[in-house]
């Protein structure tokens, strides 16, 4: 699968822990991640990662573009519901393109936390039928 790693300043942290808890099923998938947040991942974490632009650089159009190309599987994206962020319209947009391309998204670590258990169960496995399955289209 192709997972996306995102994190608001804030957050970062909170991702770094998260990424290491579940680094084992982590580094059997393919990652992305914005710029800053995929440097500290690599670093920090020692996972391979793809890194696209920063957030406020138009790294949150990137993961939105891989979203729009049905590029990515899974979006994990730990936002700061707190600080206003000035990249703010990237960040709805991105979280508007995985609605339109249903594409599992969690801004959260509680959400994140059930995706990625269900993800080592293979209940994400659906993405690699997706086209057969008539909920996926309108
Ligand atoms: O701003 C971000 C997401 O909107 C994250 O960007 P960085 O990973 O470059 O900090």
């Amino acid at each position: 699968m192709k997972i996306a790693l995102i994190a608001h300043d804030q957050k970062k942290q909170n991702l770094l822990n998260f990424v290491t808890a579940y680094e084992p099923i982590f580094k059997q998938h393919e990652l992305f991640a914005t710029g800053t947040t995929g440097r500290r991942i690599h670093e920090e974490v020692g996972l391979d990662i793809k890194r696209l632009q920063s957030g406020p650089l138009g790294g949150d159009q990137q993961i939105g573009a891989k979203v729009a190309e049905d590029d990515l599987d899974l979006v994990i994206f730990f936002r700061d519901p707190l600080t206003a962020q000035p990249h703010e319209p990237d960040v709805t947009a991105l979280l508007r393109l995985c609605d339109v391309y249903k594409i599992p998204v969690a801004t959260n670590v509680a959400t994140a936390e059930i995706i990625v258990r269900g993800l080592e169960n293979g209940w994400l496995d659906w993405r690699k039928l997706k086209e057969s399955v008539g909920l996926y289209h309108e």
